[in-house]
């Protein structure tokens, strides 16, 4: 019986790929560095920040990480303060996220997304839906270490088991497995099934609504 929910945030409720791209992209044009096309983006994130500047970098001619420290200091100011440029939730979420409260589930987002962002972005696109939200802090490890999803499910008084943990992300199957939860994949992110298979999803979703349905097969198993 799955009695909570525990969403990625970047490419699982949201398309945020145009935010990272113009942030980093406006920095790396300032040092004269190449900036990158937005669908590289894809493959950058989903390990947090740091890591998305590194990668980037890598790419946009500076492979020794020289500018590291400073492109990092600067993102992380801009994006703060600006997570939302053409951010938009994927089509049949909001509805999605409806019926599962409606069903009494407990709804939480686990994000590597830096929290202060994380939670500027779930205010201002899915105000009032989500129980708790848990972005990159020092307070907490990173995905794909499970701390994260077992907050979410020790402030909600349920098991790992009960919890169904949706990403789109290698990191995210990880992450639920650590945690030992139910993992569903989503295709309608930046990764595709393949990595999502072989990286522990229990099932794959096409389709936001797609999630309704496993719930209810897991809730007869
Ligand atoms: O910002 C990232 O690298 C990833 O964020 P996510 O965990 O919400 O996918």
């Amino acid at each position: 019986m799955i009695k909570a929910c525990i969403f990625d945030l970047d490419g699982t409720l949201a398309n945020t790929l145009e935010s990272m791209a113009y942030v980093a992209n406006e920095i790396l044009k300032s040092m004269n560095l190449k900036p990158q096309p937005v669908e590289n983006f894809k493959y950058y994130s989903g390990e947090g920040a740091d890591m998305l500047i590194r990668r980037c970098l890598k790419d946009a001619g500076d492979p020794e990480l020289t500018h590291y420290e400073e492109v990092r200091r600067i993102y992380r100011k801009k994006f703060d303060e600006d997570p939302l440029y053409k951010v938009v939730p994927y089509e049949g979420i909001k509805e999605m996220l409806k019926e599962l409260k409606k069903r009494g589930m407990k709804l939480a987002v686990c994000s590597n997304k830096p929290h202060v962002a994380a939670v500027k972005v779930i205010e201002k696109m899915f105000d009032g839906y989500f129980d708790l939200v848990i972005g990159q802090s020092d307070l907490i490890r990173r995905k794909p270490a499970p701390d994260g999803p077992l907050k979410a499910a020790s402030e909600f008084g349920v098991s790992p088991s009960e919890c169904m943990y949706v990403g789109d992300t290698k990191t995210d199957m990880e992450t639920g497995t650590a945690a030992k939860m139910h993992t569903v994949g989503v295709l309608w992110g930046f990764r595709d099934r393949e990595e999502l298979e072989s990286n522990g999803a229990e099932k794959v979703a096409e389709k936001p609504q797609d999630l309704l349905y496993i719930c209810e097969e897991w809730k007869n198993d």
